[in-house]
């Protein structure tokens, strides 16, 4: 499990800490590490031509230290000091290892040719801005320094954090820096994790400082590929179709065929025992046409699902429409006492009936940010700019588990930590990948997984499916179908099993 904190968790339990320890020893590590991280990420250190940029924090002092650390091996370090003032022991320690340091030049600084210079000609960057102590937008010239490096040729490493994202949530309010590696401390920041933050961060290469035994319960994490594949449903020799689990589908509808054959299509590919189908004629016949595993019956709204037949757990919505028939077929699936994952156009007809959501049996939903914005009444953009906030709302305000979509995946539950999915491609961003989602987690549903774990393995085993259709076995990246997904769950969870 990768453990991720807010700012506030990591100064408690660095105080914690500190006061065991001679002034100067956190520092003294992370400034070890940061350098060692940058010496790495240099084809070589001597020589090298490094820029510091330094606010007044003590993020500024592990760049100065780190800084003075990479001139004792040669590189050509030279500091910019964005504040009147910046730690004097790290300030210190950069001039008596040979390194320069020199404040702004009056004006902007993209119109300084000196600055602009060292800019262009670094091979690396650190940005030493602000760390954990950062709030609100990048004010000026922080902001402009910030631009400068998104500009830069050179290797740009951020300092504990990429200066501008907020640590806790992974925010960003104005200007921030976009990093190629984050050096972090202690642990690793929520933020970095999440979006948009995460994508300015890079590659993450946290630096233990001793923390661990300091740390409290994350309220953020990352499962790994071997606590997945443990959690996933396996046969065993006891195992039938229907121990292993039925899920039943409601989606489609005459005027969109194809989510539910997808949908159909993550269940079936993902291990459901059995999968029912139920909608109108026309994906009726598509599903039967792709799916022959699969049991159909054709229903009318007024009907109901009573007669299609016993499930452990319902998907319902993808393309089933949103008009008067959809919100009809919405309540009958609501009412049934089995796990309900509801998705897409479920999710709209939903939005005009909330209290439809609140269950005694457990219930999963998973919108994209423009779903999940109708369900809260704010803009998608907003939701997408604050991630945690919203999905943690959303699970709190309607009680249920909630798995949000899009450029980070989170899940979050009330009481519980909120699971973030590492391993998506933007080459998922393509219509109907969230049918295929939506149908892999309602087998683990079905097969009796809980809606967090159901929600966390579908999320990862559904990324890898994604990046291995992406990449293929012979490299590069191609652009990929929802269906590609859907075929490629097997050799995913494969390789998740086999630990490779
Ligand atoms: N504690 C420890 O043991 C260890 C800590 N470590 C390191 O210390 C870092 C935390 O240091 P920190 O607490 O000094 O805060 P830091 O991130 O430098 O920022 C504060 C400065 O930024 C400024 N500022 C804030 N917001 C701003 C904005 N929007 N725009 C512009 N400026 C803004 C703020 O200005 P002010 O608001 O006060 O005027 C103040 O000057 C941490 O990330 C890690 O790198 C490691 O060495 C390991 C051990
Ligand atoms: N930029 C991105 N990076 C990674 N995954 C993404 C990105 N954009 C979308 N996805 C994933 O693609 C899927 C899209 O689902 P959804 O928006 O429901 O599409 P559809 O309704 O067409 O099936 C989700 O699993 C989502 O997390
Ligand atoms: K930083």
């Amino acid at each position: 499990m990768l453990n991720a904190y807010t700012s506030d968790e990591i100064r408690a339990a660095e105080r914690k800490l500190m006061a065991r320890l001679p002034e100067g020893t956190l520092m003294g590590r992370a400034a070890a590490g940061l350098a060692v991280a940058c010496a790495r990420a240099l084809p070589r250190v001597y020589g090298a031509r490094v820029l510091l940029l330094v606010g007044a924090g003590d993020n500024g002092g592990d760049t100065l230290y780190a800084g003075a650390l990479l001139a004792r091996r040669g590189a050509r370090v030279d500091a910019v000091l964005a504040a009147p003032r910046a730690h004097a022991g790290g300030l210190a320690a950069l001039r008596r290892a040979g390194g320069r340091a020199a404040g702004l030049p009056d004006g902007p600084p993209d119109a300084d040719p000196r600055l602009t210079g060292l800019v262009r000609r670094a091979d690396l960057i650190m940005d030493g801005l602000v760390g954990i102590g950062g709030s609100g937008a990048l004010r000026e010239p922080y902001a402009a320094l910030a631009r400068l490096a998104g500009g830069a040729p050179g290797v740009v490493v951020a300092v504990d954090v990429p200066s501008g994202v907020d640590a806790s949530t992974g925010e960003i309010a104005g200007e921030a820096v976009r990093a190629h590696l984050t050096v972090t401390f202690g642990a690793v920041k929520a933020g970095l994790l999440v979006d948009p933050g995460a994508s300015r961060a890079g590659t993450l290469l946290p630096v233990d400082i001793g923390l661990g035994p300091d740390l409290p319960e994350p309220g953020v994490v990352a499962l790994t590929g071997a606590e997945v594949a443990g959690l996933l449903p396996r046969p065993g020799a006891e195992s039938d179709k229907y121990r292993r689990g039925v899920v039943g589908v409601v989606a489609g509808s005459d005027r969109f065929t194809g989510a539910a054959v997808l949908a159909v299509g993550g269940a079936v590919r993902a291990g459901a025992g059995l999968v029912r189908f139920a909608g109108a004629a026309d994906p009726v016949r598509q599903v039967r046409a792709r799916w022959p595993e699969a049991v159909t019956k054709i229903i009318a709204p007024e009907e109901g699902v009573a007669e299609v037949g016993r499930v452990q757990a319902w998907v319902l919505g993808p393309g089933m429409g949103t008009g008067d028939g959809a919100l009809e077929l919405a309540r009958a699936v609501l009412a049934t006492d089995v796990p309900v994952l509801v998705d897409a156009d479920g999710l709209t007809v939903t939005a005009r009936e909330p209290g439809l959501l609140r269950r005694r049996a457990p219930t999963l939903i998973t919108p994209h940010a423009g779903e999940l914005g109708r369900l809260l009444d704010v803009p998608a953009g907003d939701v997408e700019a604050r991630r945690l906030h919203h999905a943690r709302r959303a699970a709190a305000e309607f009680g249920v588990t909630v798995l949000l979509k899009g450029s980070t995946t989170v899940v979050a539950e009330e009481g519980g930590p909120v699971r973030v999915n590492r391993t998506g491609t933007p080459w998922l961003a393509t219509g109907g990948t969230g049918d295929v989602l939506a149908g892999i987690a309602g087998a683990y549903l079905a097969a009796g997984l809980a809606c967090a774990d159901a929600a966390a393995c579908a999320a990862h085993v559904h990324g890898l499916a994604g990046r291995a259709a992406a990449t293929g076995p012979e490299g590069g990246e191609a652009p990929i179908a929802a269906m590609d997904v859907a075929e490629r769950l097997p050799a995913a969870v494969r390789a998740l099993t086999s630990g490779s």
